[in-house]
C-alpha cells in the first residue's frame, strides 16, 4: 500500500495545467491566471490630495495668514491655474494637486470666508498628497501568472483598466457513480438499495474548489455498461469514478475500464478512510478511482482530488494545509495507515482551537462527516497522546467543503 504522500505525487506529477481562455473580468474570480496582468495606466495618474481642503505652498500655510481662493479642484475636473503666493484652491479627495501648491490645508484646519480662507493650524508640508503612481505604474505586473484571483485581486485588476482576463480553463471533470444499489436522490429506490450521494457530494466539492463536474448517468454492476460510460472519458480533463475499487466480484472498475485500454498507475493507499483508490489513465484521461463508502470517497476526494483539480488549474497542486491545533480528548496509538479522524472543531478561553473525533469512525456516516469541521491526522504508527496534546488536521471549512 502506498503512503498518501507518494500517492498525491505521483497524482500531480502525471498532470498539467488546462489550456488558457480569456474571460470578462467579472468571470474572472477565483480562477487561474494563466498570464500576469499588466498596469494598462498608472494610478493614481497624477499627484492628488487625500482630503478635502485647499492646496497652495507651504511656505504660505502658517497659522494666522489669509490666503486668496483662486480656484477648484474636484475630482476629475484639474485647475488648469497655477497656485502663487498667498493663494489657495479649493480641493477635495482625489483632486489632481495643482502646479504650483505643495501641501494640503485640511478644511477642518480653515476658515473660509467668501474668496479668501484663514489657516488656522500651521500646515507640514507635503501633507496628505498621494505621489503619481503611489498604487502602480503603467507597465508593471500587478498579478503575477499562476494566482488564483480573489476579490481583491478583481479589484485591483479593475483600477490597471483590465476589463479581460487569461485564465486556465476550469478543468472538466467527469463523475461516473458505480453500483447496482444505488438511485439518483428522489428516483426509485431499488430492493435493498440506497440514494447515491458520491455523486452530489463531489459535484459541489468539484465546483468549490474551481472544476467543472459533469455527473454522468449512474452505472450499475455491470462491466460493458461502465465501459459504455467510460467511453466518454475523452471529454474530460480527468474522469473520476466511485464504488467498485475494492476486492468483491461486484467491484468492476478495473475490469470494466481494463476492456477499454485502462492503464493502472497504483491502486490502495496506506490510509483510514480509502484504502482501495485507483489511480490510472484512459487513453488520454486520468482516472480517479474512489471507494464507494461516502466518507472514504469525500476523505480521498479533500487529499487527492482537490490537489488535482488546483494543479489542472494551473497551481502548485499542494497537500490540503494542515493546521497545529489540541485534542479535547486523549487517542489511541495508531496502526500503519495514516488515519483522517472526523472530528468536531471548538474553541477553548484562550481561544485555541480544539477538535473531538466523533466517538464513531465508520466510513459509511455522512452525518457524522457533515458535522465535523476537521480531519484529525494520526499518521502511521502515531503513539498514544493525552487530552491538550497538539495534533494536525485539515480545517474542512477553509478548503469550501
Ligand atoms: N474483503 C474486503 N472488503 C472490503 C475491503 C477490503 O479491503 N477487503 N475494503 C473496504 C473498504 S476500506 C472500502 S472503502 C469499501 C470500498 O469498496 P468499493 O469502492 O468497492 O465500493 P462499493 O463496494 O461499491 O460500495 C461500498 C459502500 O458504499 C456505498 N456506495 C457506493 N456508491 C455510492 C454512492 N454513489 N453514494 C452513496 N453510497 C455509495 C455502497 O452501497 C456500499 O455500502 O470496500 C470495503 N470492503
Ligand atoms: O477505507 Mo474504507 O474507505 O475504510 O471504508
Amino acid at each position: 500500500m502506498l503512503p498518501v504522500e507518494d500517492a498525491r505525487a505521483r497524482i500531480i506529477a502525471a498532470l498539467a495545467p488546462t489550456a488558457a481562455e480569456t474571460v470578462a473580468l467579472p468571470d474572472g474570480a477565483g480562477r487561474v491566471l494563466a498570464r500576469g496582468v499588466v498596469a494598462r495606466l498608472t494610478q493614481p495618474p497624477a499627484d492628488v490630495s487625500a482630503m478635502d481642503g485647499y492646496a497652495l505652498r507651504a511656505a504660505d500655510g502658517t497659522e494666522g495668514a489669509t490666503l486668496a481662493v483662486i480656484g477648484s479642484s474636484p475630482a476629475g475636473r484639474p485647475f488648469g491655474g497655477t497656485v502663487g503666493a498667498g493663494q489657495a484652491v479649493r480641493i477635495f479627495t482625489g483632486g489632481f494637486i495643482p502646479t504650483g501648491a505643495d501641501t494640503i490645508l485640511l478644511q477642518e484646519d480653515a476658515t473660509a470666508d467668501g474668496d479668501a480662507v484663514r489657516v488656522n493650524e500651521t500646515v507640514n508640508p507635503g501633507r496628505h498628497i498621494r505621489r503619481r503612481g503611489l498604487d502602480f505604474s503603467e507597465g508593471a505586473e500587478v498579478l503575477p501568472a499562476g494566482r488564483r484571483l480573489t476579490a481583491r485581486d478583481i479589484g485591483l485588476a479593475a483600477a490597471s483598466n483590465n476589463p479581460w482576463l487569461t485564465v486556465h480553463r476550469k478543468p472538466r471533470i467527469g463523475i461516473l457513480a458505480t453500483g447496482d444499489e444505488i438511485a439518483l436522490p428522489g428516483d426509485p429506490i431499488p430492493a435493498g438499495g440506497i440514494v447515491s450521494s458520491n455523486a452530489h457530494a463531489l459535484a459541489a466539492l468539484i465546483r468549490a474548489s474551481g472544476g467543472d463536474p459533469v455527473v454522468l448517468p449512474i452505472a450499475p454492476d455491470d462491466t460493458d455498461i461502465i465501459a459504455g460510460v467510460a467511453g466518454t472519458a475523452y471529454a474530460f480533463d480527468m474522469l473520476v469514478t466511485t464504488g467498485g475499487a475494492s476486492v468483491g466480484e461486484h467491484d468492476l472498475i478495473q475490469k470494466a475500464l481494463g476492456a477499454e485500454g485502462f492503464e493502472l498507475g497504483f491502486w490502495k493507499i496506506a490510509m483510514r478512510p480509502g484504502k482501495p483508490l485507483i489511480w490510472g489513465r484512459l487513453g488520454r484521461t486520468p482516472v480517479l478511482g474512489l471507494p464507494g463508502n461516502p466518507v472514504s470517497a469525500m476523505v480521498c476526494a479533500v487529499l487527492f482530488l482537490i490537489p488535482a483539480i488546483e494543479r489542472m488549474s494551473g497551481l502548485p497542486g499542494a497537500a490540503p494545509r494542515m493546521r497545529r491545533v489540541l485534542t479535547s480528548v486523549p487517542l489511541a496509538e495508531n496502526d500503519h495507515r495514516a488515519d483522517y479522524q472526523r472530528a468536531s472543531v471548538s474553541f477553548d478561553k484562550e481561544g485555541r482551537m480544539l477538535v473531538t473525533p466523533a466517538p464513531v469512525q465508520d466510513s459509511s456516516m455522512l452525518a457524522t462527516l457533515a458535522r465535523a469541521d476537521a480531519l484529525v491526522l494520526r499518521a502511521p504508527h502515531a503513539h498514544a497522546l493525552p487530552a491538550y496534546a497538539e495534533v494536525e488536521a485539515i480545517i474542512l471549512p477553509e478548503l469550501g467543503v
